[in-house]
């Protein structure tokens, strides 16, 4: 029996390093038609979350797990606003959706996440197991598999990896990547998002062959022990990362802050993980999307309009050691700056700082 047949709703979790490109992946699956009735919920790091403005149009439920990443902070939000999908479901307030995909924060340890819904008496009579997704970023992959333990879990408990940006991907680093991937997780397959021919229901299927309840004991989903793992430099961050928000509220200039940008993910590109952000742009109706992953710069995107009457521009930028206060003096000497080119003061400080 499958167990979609069984009434059951499976949850799958998508996740995957900071910028491997989830919401990406989240994104192509819902364009599907074939995916409409999923139910979304988006967890981010960082307090303004953007995730569920960049992900445009889309038409079923989306709830965004505010203020802490699901893996530590906000494990009860997370229960909670599965109960509460399901109660409107059953109430006819939402349409019957016949899955959830939950994307997590590229910080987040997988296996208290599914441990969450495993305890939760409630849900375990609603939801079963549905596949653990994780995005790989084929640029800094092996980097992350290196440095950070999360990394090395979101890897380890996929069904699925897919290895994103291969049309990035420079040298033999692709090679390195799918034998550590191999090495963390014998079983799954190894997919690439670039791959005109990735078939999407086999990321969200569930394991026809198993009853739902049986699942949730059984798949790797569930996991009561997460299994140890430790980078390679045997080092557990946490500690040093913190995220910052920005937003200005006057019409950007492209140059400058392009520049700006640019040369602060050059210099301090190893300890920027993530910065991403929608920029009113002087002269542009539409929002811009920015994304940058370390010290890759992502082209920029036209969203297709705003997704509120905000027209505020919003950065999020997650850091690894770097000091937020002089990032934010830095971006402030920007702002001031009325021509396009890089203003002294935030020239200066993104080169003095240590
Ligand atoms: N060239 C290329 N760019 C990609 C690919 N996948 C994602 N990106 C880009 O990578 C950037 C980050 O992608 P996201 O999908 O936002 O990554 P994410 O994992 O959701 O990021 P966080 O939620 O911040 O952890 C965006 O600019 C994407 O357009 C890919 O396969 N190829």
């Amino acid at each position: 029996m499958s167990i979609e047949a069984s009434g059951f709703l499976p949850i799958n979790l998508l996740t995957g390093f900071l910028g491997s490109g989830k919401t990406t992946l989240l994104k192509r699956i819902l364009a599907d038609p074939a995916f409409a009735d999923t139910a979304v919920l988006i967890n981010e790091f960082g307090e303004i979350g953007l995730d569920h403005d960049l992900v445009e149009s889309v038409d079923g439920e989306m709830v965004l797990l505010h203020s802490g990443c699901v893996c530590c902070t906000v494990r009860g939000e997370l229960a909670a606003a599965l109960r509460e999908l399901y109660s409107r479901r059953e109430s006819g307030l939402l349409p019957p959706f016949r899955r959830v995909i939950i994307e997590s924060t590229g910080l987040a340890d997988p296996f208290p996440v599914l441990s969450t819904i495993k305890a939760d008496p409630v849900l375990r009579h609603h939801f079963c197991a549905g596949n653990v997704i994780t995005t790989v970023d084929a640029v800094n992959g092996l980097r992350q598999l290196d440095t950070y333990i999360e990394s090395n879990r979101q890897a380890a408990i996929a069904d699925r990896l897919i290895v994103t940006k291969t049309d990035l991907e420079a040298g033999c680093e692709g090679e390195a990547l799918q034998a550590r991937l191999r090495t963390l997780n014998p079983d799954a397959p190894i997919l690439r998002a670039a791959d005109p021919d990735l078939d999407l229901s086999s990321l969200v299927a569930v394991q026809s062959n198993l009853s739902a309840s049986s699942s949730l004991s059984q798949s790797g989903f569930y996991c009561e022990e997460p299994m140890q793992l430790v980078s390679s430099d045997g080092v557990a961050h946490q500690a040093a990362i913190s995220s910052i928000s920005l937003s200005i509220n006057q019409p950007v200039d492209w140059t400058a802050f392009g520049l700006w940008l640019t040369m602060l993910l050059n210099r301090h590109g190893e300890r920027i993980l993530r910065v991403k952000g929608i920029l009113n742009l002087s002269g542009e109706e539409r929002p811009v999307a920015v994304h940058g992953v370390q010290h890759l710069v992502h082209t920029p995107v036209h969203m297709d309009g705003w997704p509120s009457e905000d027209r505020t521009s919003r950065l999020v930028f997650i850091l690894d050691g770097l000091d937020g206060d002089l990032l934010k003096r830095s971006f402030v000497a920007f702002t001031l700056a009325r021509m396009p080119q890089m203003p002294s003061a935030a020239y200066s400080m993104i080169a003095a700082a240590r």
